[in-house]
């Protein structure tokens, strides 16, 4: 990192202070934006790290000094072309590509991690659409969604979003961060979460129908999988529910969803999918 890209004198260059409507809360607080990178295993290969919302680039220029090549996605059109002005010499040396657009749209390039500051409004959306690449990642969320994706079964805070998010990697929350660390300040708490790809013990075949039978089953997450499974169907779409339940083993239907892990959850949608759905479905 350069002393001239401390993060004030970024947001002083790039001429911006932030809008929270467009999702801009920039990290100022050095030793925070010093630890996002490190927060990353040591043995991960960081020949090319996706950066999602590059703002006026003070994790960026910590990435480039911890990384062989970086991505950003900016959506903004002005810090877009800040990012290329200001980063021209990492730019022409192939180490950094800027790509203006919306990180919910644009084809995601072939990354070997991610590090980023996520844009809360559409931070779930960008979570699910890096966790199935199989990178690790080290993403900073409000820090009440990072704690309910890092739940474990029986928890309180666990539910569809632990189960989805567990069935592709081992999510940890590493950091609590205030809202001082930014300008402006967000008016919620933060927290940066290492994502860890893993290998599920049942691979899902049909992750849109293993989605929504989670979503389903949480509506009901204080009756038994029997009942649930049961009095969801319109939701997940099963046309048996019945024969899922008689398919299915007798302890596994008699717990609640809480209790159930994303193994477990993935197995069960495995089997719904196969004897639920009706004989219209292959
Ligand atoms: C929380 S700020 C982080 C900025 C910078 N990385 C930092 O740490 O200071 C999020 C950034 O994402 C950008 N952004 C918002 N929505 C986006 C989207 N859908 N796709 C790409 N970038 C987006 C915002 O313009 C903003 O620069």
């Amino acid at each position: 990192m350069t002393a001239s890209r401390d993060p004030d004198r970024l947001l002083e260059r790039a001429g911006v202070s932030g809008n929270p409507d467009r999702d801009q809360h920039f990290l100022v607080d050095e030793r925070v934006l010093d630890r996002l990178p490190t927060h990353l295993p040591a043995d991960v290969d960081r020949s090319h790290v996706l950066e999602i919302g590059g703002g006026t680039g003070a994790l960026t220029d910590r990435l480039l000094a911890t990384c062989d090549r970086v991505t950003t996605i900016e959506r903004d059109p002005a810090l877009a072309e800040f990012l290329r002005r200001e980063f021209d010499a990492e730019i022409d040396a192939g180490r950094l590509t800027v790509v203006h657009g919306d990180a919910l749209d644009v084809t995601l390039p072939d990354a070997t991690a991610s590090v980023s500051n996520l844009p809360y409004g559409v931070s779930s959306e960008i979570a699910f659409r890096l966790l199935p690449l199989g990178i690790p990642t080290v993403l900073m969320f409000q820090r009440e969604f990072a704690e309910r994706m890092a739940a474990a079964s029986g928890s309180d805070e666990y539910g569809r979003l632990s189960v989805s998010a567990g069935h592709y990697a081992d999510i940890e929350v590493v950091e609590p961060v205030p809202p001082t660390a930014f300008s402006p300040p967000p008016a919620v708490e933060s927290a940066i979460v290492r994502t860890t790809p893993r290998d599920p013990d049942y691979a899902v075949d049909d992750e849109a129908f293993f989605l929504r039978f989670v979503k389903a089953l949480f509506t009901q997450r204080r009756k038994t999988l029997r009942n649930a499974v049961r009095n969801t169907a319109h939701i997940s779409g099963l046309a048996d529910p019945d024969a899922v339940v008689a398919a299915a083993d007798e302890s596994l239907m008699s717990r609640r969803a809480g209790d159930v892990t994303p193994d477990e959850f993935a197995a069960l949608a495995t089997l719904a999918a196969d004897v639920g759905r009706g004989d219209d479905d292959d």
